[in-house]
C-alpha cells in the first residue's frame, strides 16, 4: 500500500498564545518562534490584548485543539489576573499539551510504571543537562529548592524516577541551607535572585540554576541584567558542575519545547 504522502510531508506545528503586553513574555515568545523557524516547525502566533476575556482565550485554545496542523499549544504564563489560568490550561487537549502542565501529564509523571505524554520543558531540560554531562543520579542525594507545578514538583519527580533520593525545599522549610548543603545535586527554582550562596553548596556538587531574575543595571543594554537563583560567583568555587544564567536552563527549556512538539507531531501520525 502507498504511504499517505500528505502526512509524511506535514511539518510539526506549534501554537503560541500570548495575552497582554508583558515585556519578558514578549521576549520569550519571540525566542520560541525564532527557535521553531530554525528547525522547521511552523509556529502559529496569536497575540490577544491585556483586556481579552477568558472566553476569548478559551476560544483560541478550542480552535487550535481542532486544527490538525497544530501539534502543540503553548499559552504563555502568567496570564492577566482576571483570567483563570487553571481553566485555560485544562482546556488544552492532552495530545497537544507540549508544556506538560495538564494534571494528567503531571499525574502520570508522579506514578510509578506510568509515562506521561509530555514532561514539562524546564525540568526535562534540567535532566537532559545532567544526563548529557554524565552525572550519575542513582543513589545520589538531590535537593530541589522550590515546589511549583511547572518546575520544582516535576523536577523532584524526575530525579526520583532516576533513583536519586530527593529533598524538596520550600518557603516553610526549616534549616533549608543545611539540607541543601547535604545534596550532591541541587536544582534551584525558588525565584529569589542569588539566594543560594556558596554555603548552601556541598563541595563537588552539581548545581542547576533554573532562576531567571531581572536586576536593574543602568550599564546594561536593556537597563537590567539577568541573574539566577544561585550566587554563581560563590557557588562555582564549591561546585564541580554548575549552569550559568543566562545561557543555561533557559535555552534548554526552549529546546525541550521543540522536542515535545516534534514528538507530538510524530504521535499524531501514528493515530
Ligand atoms: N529557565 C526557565 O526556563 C524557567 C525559569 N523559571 C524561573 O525559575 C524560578 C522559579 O520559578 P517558578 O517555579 O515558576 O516560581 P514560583 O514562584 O511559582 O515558585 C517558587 C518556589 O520557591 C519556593 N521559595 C520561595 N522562597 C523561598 C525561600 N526563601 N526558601 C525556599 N524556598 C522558597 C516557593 O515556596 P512555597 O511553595 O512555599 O511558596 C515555591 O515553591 C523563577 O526565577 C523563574 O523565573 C521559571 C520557569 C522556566
Ligand atoms: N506556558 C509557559 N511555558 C513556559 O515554559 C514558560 C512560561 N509559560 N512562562 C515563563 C517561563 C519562563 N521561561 C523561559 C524560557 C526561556 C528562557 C531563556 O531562554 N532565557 C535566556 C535569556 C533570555 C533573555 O536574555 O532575556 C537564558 O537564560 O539564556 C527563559 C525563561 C519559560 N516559561
Amino acid at each position: 500500500m502507498l504511504p499517505n504522502v500528505s502526512c509524511l510531508i506535514q511539518a510539526p506545528g506549534l501554537a503560541v498564545v500570548l495575552v497582554g503586553q508583558r515585556k519578558d513574555s514578549q521576549t520569550y515568545v519571540r525566542s520560541k518562534k525564532k527557535a521553531c523557524e530554525e528547525v522547521g516547525i511552523v509556529s502559529y502566533g496569536v497575540d490577544l490584548p491585556e483586556t481579552a476575556t477568558e472566553d476569548e482565550v478559551l476560544e483560541v485554545v478550542a480552535k487550535f485543539n481542532a486544527d490538525p496542523n497544530v501539534h502543540g499549544i503553548l499559552v504563555q504564563l502568567p496570564l492577566p489576573k482576571h483570567i483563570n489560568e487553571k481553566r485555560v490550561l485544562d482546556a488544552i487537549s492532552l495530545e497537544k499539551d507540549v508544556d506538560g502542565f495538564h494534571p494528567n501529564n503531571i499525574g502520570e509523571l508522579a506514578m510509578r510504571g506510568r509515562s506521561p505524554m509530555y514532561v514539562s520543558c524546564t525540568p526535562k531540560g534540567c535532566l537532559e543537562l545532567l544526563k548529557r554531562s554524565g552525572i550519575t543520579l542513582a543513589g545520589k542525594r538531590a535537593a530541589v529548592v522550590g515546589r511549583s507545578n511547572i518546575v520544582g514538583l516535576p523536577a523532584a519527580l524526575l530525579l526520583q524516577q532516576e533513583d536519586a533520593t530527593v529533598t524538596v525545599i520550600h518557603s516553610r522549610t526549616p534549616d533549608a541551607q543545611q539540607l541543601c548543603a547535604e545534596a550532591d545535586i541541587v536544582i534551584a527554582a525558588c525565584g529569589k535572585a542569588e539566594m543560594i550562596t556558596g554555603d548552601w553548596i556541598k563541595p563537588g556538587a552539581t548545581v542547576i540554576d533554573v532562576g531567571i531574575n531581572a536586576v536593574d543595571d543602568p550599564t546594561a543594554k536593556r537597563g537590567y541584567r539577568l541573574v539566577g537563583d544561585v550566587n554563581f560567583e560563590e557557588a562555582k568555587e564549591k561546585a564541580a558542575f554548575i549552569t550559568p544564567v543566562p545561557g543555561g536552563v533557559g535555552p534548554m527549556t526552549i529546546a525541550m519545547l521543540l522536542r515535545n512538539t516534534v514528538d507530538g507531531a510524530k504521535r499524531s501520525l501514528e493515530n
